[in-house]
This record gives structure tokens, C-alpha cells and sequence, in this order.
């Protein structure tokens, strides 16, 4: 984002360039952890490596921070070769999920540790303590030992102490996993504001896909050692490219359709209804024939008849507070789930075993590669 004139800037740098980067640990069988993983991390970002566990996301972050060699593929900063230079040397540094503080150590000598270890001068260290307790709001539990604070103000120190050398990239592990979840929420907002407000380019690895979505500029969703999509978390959410994305994030509907037409990204699908709808194509995919369609839960609306795009019979209906699924049985056997916000003006007048009629809008459904 251009300051001055609020417009987001055109030309991003890059600031991670990873290319065909593999990593086959050894064994027998030997295990491809990482296979041929490509992404771009520009400067400034939140970045969140999001996957199942075993995908590859700590092996990824272990080798741009350093503590890996890769089997084959390059990995740049800036432009700069990282493969060569020792953890150390790397203008990066990490948040570990078990925060690795020293437990005798208070919360100020936790984060100035790091510091006297790079030998800069006593004064800078005081100022830059004093800088980080105030960024991360524990300049009152200064002389605490870390034994004796809590676990979301130990994760705070934890997060000051990587900040305090100024890295350029801060790679953070699935930093939340041991908060309460009250607790992770507000660390959720903590690291966004965090982000923001110092310009580092963090890299965040978690499988949990909610604080994916809410907290990343962008999100690279990673499977058995691939990156299978890369975009902004509604470009994700909206549109998942394959059925993998689809299902990891969210709950989604599938449909099989029929190509009738493509134009750009756009194609005319014909429903097993009969029905011919407009949905999405990925980007550089080849669509034609039979293909299967994504379509979230809460894009459909349900109404009592059969007028719609698709009908069927209502089977469960099941309310959660704040909205209600419907789940519905096409007439080819499909399962298809709607979901509806709850509100005081809506009749809750459909009951199981009532025919049902489905609509969405027409450029909701999004085809997915094969
Ligand atoms: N040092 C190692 N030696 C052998 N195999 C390893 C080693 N480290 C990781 N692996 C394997 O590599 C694969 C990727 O592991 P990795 O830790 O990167 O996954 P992850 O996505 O971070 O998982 P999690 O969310 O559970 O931490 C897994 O199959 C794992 O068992």
C-alpha cells in the first residue's frame, strides 16, 4: 500500500523466492517431504503455510530458516542465495511452537538475551528491550521471571524476543497451538497487529484453516509435500482450484456437471437437473466433459416445492444458534447441504421429508481441476 495516496502498490518485491525447492529425508523407504515446492513471499506479507499434518509446512520453514539442507532447488532472499549461509547468518528468525524461553531468565533478559549474543551495544539493547516490552504490551512484567507468567504473555515474550534483532522475515510455527482458545483468538488479532505495525514479512505455519483465513494476506494450501493453491484467503475460499482445497477449507457441495461451453474463465456447466448454470473455471485449467463443481453451503438458499435449480428431498435439519443446515438428497443420490443465517424474521417452516427446491447464484459454483 502507497501511504501517501492509500493505493496499493502495483510492483511488490519478493522477498522469499522459493524454486523447486525438494527435501527426501533418508531412509527406507526414504520420505519426500517437500517435492518440488515453488512460492513467492513478498515483502511486507503475512504469508500462512496451511495443510494437514505430515504435508511438509515445518520442513518448508526449517529450511529458510536454515536448520535443513535442501536435497535439490534454490532459495533466495532478495535475490541473494540462502543455501549457503549458516541459521545464523540469515536476517530471519523463528517463533517455535514450545516458545524455547529460559525459565530462570526474566521477561526482559529473555528478549535481550539475543542481542548481547550479536554483541551490540548495552545502550541499543536497554532501548531496544524497552521498544519490544511496549510492542507486545509487558513493559509492567519486566523483571518477572517467564516461570511466572502465563502462557499468552509467555507466547508475548516469545514473539519480542525473535522481534528484538529486527529480522526481516519472521517464520512462526504453529505459535498458538498450546493457547486456550479464548486466548488464540485475541493472539490472532496480537500477530496481525504485530505485522502491521512493524512491516516484517512473517511467515506462518498452521493446519488450523480458521486462523488461516482470518489472519493472512495470502495463503499457500500445501498437500503430501505440494503446494496445491496459493492466493488471498477469499480467492481461496471462493474459489478453490481442486477438489483437495475444497474440502481442507471449509465445507463445500459437490455437484457433477457437464461442460456445455468455456468462454475466458467462465463456462456453462448443464446440472444433472437439466439445468445449464454459469461457474468459474481455475486459472489455466482445461475444462471440458464431465467435471465436478464446488459450491459452499451457506451460497445456496432452500425453499419448500421444486422450482429451483436443483430438488430433492429434505432429509435432517439441524440448528447450531446461529444458522441451520438442511441436508437434502437429489434425486441421483447426491448429499447436498444448505445453509441459512438464523433470524427472527425467517419462518422455519421446512421438515424433513418435505420436498425442497435449491437456488445459488449463478457465478457461485466453481469448477475444480481434475
Ligand atoms: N527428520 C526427519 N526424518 C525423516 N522424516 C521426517 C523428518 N522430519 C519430517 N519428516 C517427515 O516429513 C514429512 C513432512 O513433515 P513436516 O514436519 O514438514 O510436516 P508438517 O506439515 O509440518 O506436519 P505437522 O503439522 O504435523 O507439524 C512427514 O511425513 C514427516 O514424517
Amino acid at each position: 500500500m502507497d501511504r501517501r495516496t492509500g493505493v496499493r502498490c502495483q510492483y511488490v518485491t519478493t522477498a522469499i523466492n522459493v524454486r523447486n525447492l525438494r527435501k527426501v529425508y533418508p531412509g527406507q523407504p526414504p520420505v519426500v517431504a517437500l517435492a518440488d515446492a515453488s512460492i513467492q513471499i513478498r515483502d511486507n506479507e503475512f504469508f500462512t503455510l496451511l495443510g494437514p499434518s505430515g504435508c511438509g509446512k515445518t520442513t518448508l520453514l526449517r529450511l529458510i530458516a536454515g536448520f535443513e539442507n535442501p536435497t535439490s532447488g534454490s532459495l533466495e532472499m532478495h535475490g541473494q542465495s540462502l543455501i549457503e549461509l549458516p541459521p545464523y547468518k540469515r536476517p530471519i528468525n523463528t517463533v517455535f511452537q514450545s516458545y524455547a524461553l529460559f525459565p530462570h531468565l526474566t521477561v526482559a533478559q529473555n528478549i535481550s538475551f539475543g542481542l548481547e549474543m550479536l554483541g551490540k551495544p548495552k545502550a541499543e539493547i536497554a532501548a531496544t528491550v524497552d521498544e519490544m516490552m511496549a510492542l507486545v504490551k509487558m513493559t509492567e512484567m519486566a523483571d518477572r521471571q517467564t516461570s511466572q507468567i502465563s502462557g499468552g504473555q509467555q507466547q508475548r515474550v516469545a514473539l519480542a524476543r525473535a522481534l528484538a534483532p529486527k529480522p526481516k522475515v519472521l517464520l512462526l510455527d504453529e505459535p498458538l497451538s498450546a493457547l486456550d482458545f479464548k486466548l488464540r483468538k485475541d493472539m490472532q488479532l496480537e500477530l496481525k497487529r504485530l505485522q502491521t505495525e512493524t512491516g516484517i514479512t512473517f511467515i506462518f505455519v498452521t493446519h488450523d484453516q480458521e486462523e488461516a483465513l482470518t489472519m493472512s494476506d495470502r495463503i499457500a494450501v500445501m498437500s503430501a509435500g505440494t503446494i496445491r493453491q496459493i492466493g488471498g484467503p477469499r480467492d481461496i475460499y471462493d474459489h478453490p482450484a481442486e477438489r483437495f482445497v475444497a474440502d481442507f477449507i471449509g465445507d463445500t457441495n459437490f455437484l457433477k456437471a457437464d461442460v456445455v461451453s468455456v468462454a475466458g474463465q467462465t463456462a456453462m456447466v448443464r446440472l444433472a437437473s437439466g439445468q445449464t448454470i454459469a461457474a468459474r473455471t481455475p486459472e489455466g485449467a482445461d475444462v471440458a466433459g464431465s467435471v465436478t463443481l464446488a459450491i459452499r453451503p451457506e451460497h445456496a438458499g432452500i425453499e419448500a416445492g421444486s422450482g429451483g435449480l436443483l430438488s430433492g428431498t429434505l432429509g435432517e435439519v439441524v440448528y447450531f444458534g446461529t444458522d441451520t443446515h438442511y441436508h437434502v438428497a437429489l434425486p441421483d443420490g447426491t448429499a447436498f447441504v444448505v445453509r441459512q443465517q438464523n433470524r427472527p424474521d425467517r419462518a422455519d417452516d421446512l421438515a424433513t421429508g418435505d420436498m425442497v427446491s435449491i437456488s445459488f447464484a449463478p457465478d457461485v459454483g466453481q469448477v475444480l481441476r481434475d
